[in-house]
């Protein structure tokens, strides 16, 4: 049976005659995967990479022998290690760095900021401070244009040409309307929404669940087992995200059933092998240390389950994962007791939980 590639029925799209100048921050998987993307499209594009070594290495042989050695990238990529090369004189900058480290690379570039789009590329959560990336973008770079984009988006397949669509979420209509001049193509849709704090809370929030759905593949659940944790994790999600703010509507697209649908299906989600390796019996530096990327859905966990307490949100997955994970409660007694909790609506927003 052939894969499913239309990439050879796609003509190459006419280079634009001012091509936006992007940056993309970041030498992983995700900021690898959106910069390729970007050159293809025509922008001139450059990545930063803090290992200078590594960053020689991929302008000489435009492969990222690290996180993606399988796949080749546009000759038109640059790489350096400098921020000061790579930052000044852009048009949009992609941020595609762990949460745990993002507000730190944003002070980095403060100075290096006039008018640049800083666009959060990131699926976390601030440790302590609870903040989103957005919160961390307006607080170290005020007053710049920014947004989030989020979806469905494993970067693997991504660069194997695999159709694909995101969310670019902004208030600016001109930031949202350059990234889709920026990204968008056949081959990778983007779509526009304006609920940033929606779009970037399903970006977050889903990796808790990929870790659950992962513990759930090494069980061997079924279809229906599956099914009914993927929808009561959009009920979890959307029910957290409208309490900060967000539209419940938001976790109908793509940053939201879409991302979580993706990410809780597919053994390419490094928070989905977090948790198969759980599942299988290594403890948590076990697996995160047999991963060696990053997964951001153990520190989201943490943030989640202590600010839905805080909030008193009944967020019943992210907590029984939590004392799973960090009080070593049992998992069958764990999932157990989530079935054995008592009458619930099935969709709040529809029949609220009190009138059941
Ligand atoms: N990989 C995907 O499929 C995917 C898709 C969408 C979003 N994301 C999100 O993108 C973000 C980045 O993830 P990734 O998949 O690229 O991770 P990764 O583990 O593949 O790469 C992380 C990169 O960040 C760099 N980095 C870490 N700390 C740094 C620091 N202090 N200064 C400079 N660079 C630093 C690392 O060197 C590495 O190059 C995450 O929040 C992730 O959730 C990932
Ligand atoms: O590998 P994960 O679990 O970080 O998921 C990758 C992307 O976020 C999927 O959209």
């Amino acid at each position: 049976m052939n894969d499913f590639n239309i990439s050879a029925l796609i003509t190459p799209r006419e280079k634009p005659a001012t091509p936006l100048r992007v940056a993309v921050l970041g030498g992983g998987s995700f900021g690898t995967a959106m910069a390729n993307l970007a050159a293809r499209n025509g922008c001139e594009t450059c990545m930063w990479i803090r290992d200078e070594k590594a960053a020689q290495d991929m302008q000489q042989s435009k492969r990222n022998k690290r996180y993606l050695p399988d796949f080749q990238l546009e000759e038109t990529l640059q790489f350096s290690s400098k921020l000061e090369d790579v930052v000044p004189n852009r048009d949009i900058i992609l941020v595609a760095i762990p949460s745990h480290s993002y507000r730190d690379v944003l002070k980095q570039i403060a100075p290096m900021i006039s008018g640049q789009a800083i666009v959060s590329l990131t699926k976390g959560i601030e440790a302590e401070t609870f903040c989103l990336m957005s919160d961390i973008i307006q607080q170290e770079l005020p007053e710049v244009p920014f947004g989030v984009l989020s979806g469905p988006n494993l970067a693997k397949e991504i660069v194997a040409n695999m159709p694909a669509g995101t969310v670019i979420a902004s208030t600016s209509e001109a930031l949202r309307n350059a990234v889709q001049t920026a990204l968008h193509s056949a081959l990778f849709r983007v779509f526009a929404s304006s609920d940033v704090h929606g779009v970037e809370l399903g970006g977050a929030l889903k990796n808790i669940y990929a870790i659950a759905m992962g513990m759930g593949a090494a069980y061997n659940v079924g279809e229906n087992t599956r099914s009914m944790l993927l929808t009561r994790a959009l009920a979890e999600m959307s029910r957290f995200a409208v309490t900060l703010g967000a539209n419940p509507l938001t976790f109908l697209g793509l940053s939201g059933v879409g991302d979580l649908f993706a990410t809780c299906s597919s053994p390419l989600s490094r928070n989905y092998q977090i948790g198969y390796a759980l599942g299988q019996g290594k403890n948590l530096e076990e697996a995160i240390a047999a991963l060696g990327q990053t997964a951001e859905g153990i520190n989201t966990i943490r943030q989640v389950s202590a600010q839905s307490r805080l909030l008193n949100v009944y967020m019943p997955i992210t907590n029984a994962l939590y004392e799973v994970i960090f009080e070593g409660k049992p998992p069958l007694g764990i999932a157990l007791s989530l079935m054995q909790n008592g009458h619930r609506s099935d969709v709040e927003f529809v029949l609220p939980h009190e009138q059941v």
